[in-house]
């Protein structure tokens, strides 16, 4: 389904609703740059660290686009244990009905990452999700991370990214705007989520990213992959 959450006025702040699920796919697709391409890296950089009984977990996983893709990835790895943890029920419902249309078998964890134990992965993704994480917060989940962790496990994550400069920062968001247009939204539709993410979605600097990192203990971190405004990720314990 197409996305045109915003192509009304708004009344609240985003939120990860029943609304924002019935289209998420599209939105994402359409609303972050090379998604596809990331997700695929993402994967395949996850598939080096794999092997049989693994444990995976995708930190605010949505409709489980990534740990499906994963599943069908990585066929001849025996037993994968996946775990998508998200807050959002109305996303879970979408990603249950995916996975079970697509055959790959994942327990799902409707609940608050902080309320949840995901400790002895391999692997742990959360792509777009530290973004929306409080500040206050962002280095406790980083820790989380890192101690639910295996040593010589990984950490992939993606992230709307600012620059350091404030002049390059409003171009580089203008060029933002611009994919977002070829996209197909209009202006009225980018400035009303622009509005409705004030203060919900707080990207991080490369550098504020990586500090926290590297302040968990991560021995490695690496960006991978950036269009202007977005970054892959890799940790490794
Ligand atoms: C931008 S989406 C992630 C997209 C997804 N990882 C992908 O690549 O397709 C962010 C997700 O994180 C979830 N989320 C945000 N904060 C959360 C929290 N504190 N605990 C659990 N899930 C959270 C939201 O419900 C939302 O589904
Ligand atoms: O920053 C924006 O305007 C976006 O649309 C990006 C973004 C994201 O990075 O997660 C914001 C909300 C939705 O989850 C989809 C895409």
């Amino acid at each position: 389904m197409t996305d045109k959450v915003f192509n009304k006025k708004i009344k609240k702040q985003f939120e990860f609703d029943e609304e924002v699920a019935s289209v998420f796919d599209d939105m994402l697709e359409r609303s972050i740059p090379y998604y596809k391409e990331m997700q695929r890296l993402s994967i395949a950089l996850a598939n080096n660290f794999l092997k049989d009984d693994a444990k995976i977990v995708d930190l605010g996983c949505s409709t489980a686009s990534t740990l499906i893709e994963l599943a069908k990835s990585s066929k001849e790895i025996n037993n994968l244990n996946l775990f998508g943890v998200d807050s959002s029920e109305a996303m879970l419902d979408f990603a249950s009905k995916k996975a079970n249309a697509y055959g790959v078998e994942i327990n799902f964890i409707c609940d608050d990452i902080f309320n949840v134990d995901f400790s002895n992965s391999n692997v742990i993704f959360a792509n777009y999700t530290l973004q929306f994480i409080r500040p206050l917060l962002r280095e406790k989940l980083i820790s989380k991370i890192f101690d639910s962790l295996e040593k010589g496990g990984v950490f992939i994550f993606c992230e709307k990214i600012l620059a350091e400069s404030n002049l390059l920062n409003k171009q580089l968001i203008d060029e933002y705007y611009n994919y977002k247009k070829n996209q197909g939204y209009s202006e009225f539709e980018i400035s009303q989520k622009r509005e409705a993410l004030e203060n919900v979605l707080i990207p991080y600097t490369q550098k504020e990213n990586e500090k926290m990192i590297k302040e968990a203990g991560f021995s490695h971190c690496e960006m991978v992959f950036k269009w202007v405004n977005f970054a892959l990720f890799i940790a490794i314990k």
